[in-house]
């Protein structure tokens, strides 16, 4: 396939925060589209690697960046090189936002605001919240009104590598969901609006969840059938988790949704899946974490979406089972071996619809639901299946 390189509808100033997988990516993705970007890092080395060899030392490591990509930090940006900027573009895991939002608010122009974009998929710890209400405490309710949210299939090595990937992008603004979408559009790169901020944000996050379900299935040797099912389950779960919280139940259908959950359940390149992957064969969480390099969003949102579940009163056997995995069980005392609970709940549920999020517990148990346990040499693994 020839993708013609196309030269954007304007030039904008883009700052992006973040010089990560991601932000990483997006500065130069952008960058190649003739807009004129720099990237804000917290790393010193990153900063003067972008800016003399065109390298990121610590992210993509492979990838030589734009000459015209400058970066900035390690200091949080100056008012004045904010206040040049159209754009404003968020690529730091959803725990960082808030502290940065705080930095930023008091340095912007209220009477001239840049477009704001946000492509963090997760759900803060303590409080819960989704970005959007992040957004809304630390700016104001006029700044969360045009903030924009990009979420979707996108693996940052894969968009660097110019793979052809689309997107969903979704804001209380149509305006600004739309200068959004015009921003990145590239033959190889589309954004998609549609789909409401809530529904987007929450497949997002969700998805890491269903991926670390769908990496431990496969860490134990399930095979096909198994991860078809976490995934096809997942995504009403996901459906129904949203439409209780306020979401449109076809922006799980979206890009967003079916798309990235699709994408992320089933790749080890995804960080969630391989946390999954390797907690089903036996390693410790801790040690994952600190060896993977790199955020995986599920393991804190897990947190958060517990709490969401439990305030709903939403049926969520796989999220609850990716939770006990994660915070239930002891693996220091276990070391891995006979946990009292790995559990994965892909549950019946019943004939309900992942589109309208019908399904009731209700409904469960009008066709009731079996346990089928497993029991593998080192793990124990319970999966709810239809019992009719
Ligand atoms: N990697 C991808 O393919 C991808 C795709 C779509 C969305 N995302 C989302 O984008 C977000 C960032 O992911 P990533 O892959 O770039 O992660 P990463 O771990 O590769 O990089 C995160 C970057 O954010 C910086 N950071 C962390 N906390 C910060 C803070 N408090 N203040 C300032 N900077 C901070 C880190 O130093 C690092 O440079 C995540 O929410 C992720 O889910 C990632
Ligand atoms: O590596 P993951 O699991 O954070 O997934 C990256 C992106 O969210 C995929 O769209």
């Amino acid at each position: 396939m020839s993708l013609v390189h196309k030269e954007p509808c304007g030039i904008s100033k883009v700052l992006v925060f973040g010089a990560g997988n991601f932000g990483s990516c997006l500065a130069d993705h952008l960058a190649d589209s003739s807009h004129d970007v720099v990237v804000w890092s917290r790393s010193p080395e990153i900063v003067q690697h972008l800016n003399e060899s065109h390298r990121n030392p610590e992210f993509l490591q492979d990838h030589v960046f734009p000459d015209s990509l400058k970066a900035v930090g390690p200091e949080f940006p100056s008012t004045e090189l904010i206040r040049q900027m159209d754009v404003l573009l968020f690529a730091i895991p959803t725990e960082g936002v808030r502290e940065n939002l705080k930095l930023l608010t008091p340095k912007l122009d209220e009477s001239n605001l840049p477009l704001l974009i946000f492509v963090n998929k997760g759900i803060e710890i303590g409080t819960h919240a989704l970005t959007l209400d992040i957004i809304a405490d630390t700016c104001g309710p006029k700044i969360a009104k045009v903030a924009t949210f990009i979420s979707g299939p996108s693996f940052a090595k894969e968009i660097v590598r110019r793979q052809p990937t689309s997107v969903s992008v979704a804001s209380l603004s149509d305006e600004a969901a739309q200068k959004a979408s015009d921003l990145f559009h590239q033959p190889w790169f589309r954004c998609y609006t549609g789909g409401d901020p809530i529904g987007v944000e929450l497949a997002g996050a969700l998805k890491n969840v269903y991926a670390i379900a769908a990496g431990v299935a496969d860490g134990l040797n399930f095979e096909n059938n198994t991860r078809a099912m976490l995934i096809t389950r997942g995504l009403a779960e996901m459906t129904r988790i949203g439409t209780a919280y306020g979401a449109s139940p076809l922006t799980f259908l979206t890009l967003a949704g079916v798309g990235d959950l699709f994408l992320t359940c089933s790749s080890p390149t995804s960080r969630n899946y391989t946390v999954g992957h390797r907690l089903g064969k036996g390693e410790k969480l801790d040690h994952i974490l600190d060896t993977l390099g790199s955020v995986a969003e599920g393991v804190w949102t897990t947190k958060g979406l517990k709490k969401i579940i439990d305030d709903l009163g939403v049926t969520a056997p796989i999220a609850t089972a990716v939770y006990e995995v994660l915070y239930e069980v002891d693996y220091r005392q276990t070391g891995g071996r006979k946990s009292e609970v790995i559990a994965f709940a892909a549950a019946n549920q019943g004939a309900g619809s992942a589109v309208s999020g019908e399904t009731s517990p209700e409904a469960n148990e009008k066709v009731g639901i079996g346990c089928l346990t497993i029991r593998m040499p080192r793990l124990k693994m319970s999966i709810f299946s239809l019992a009719a």
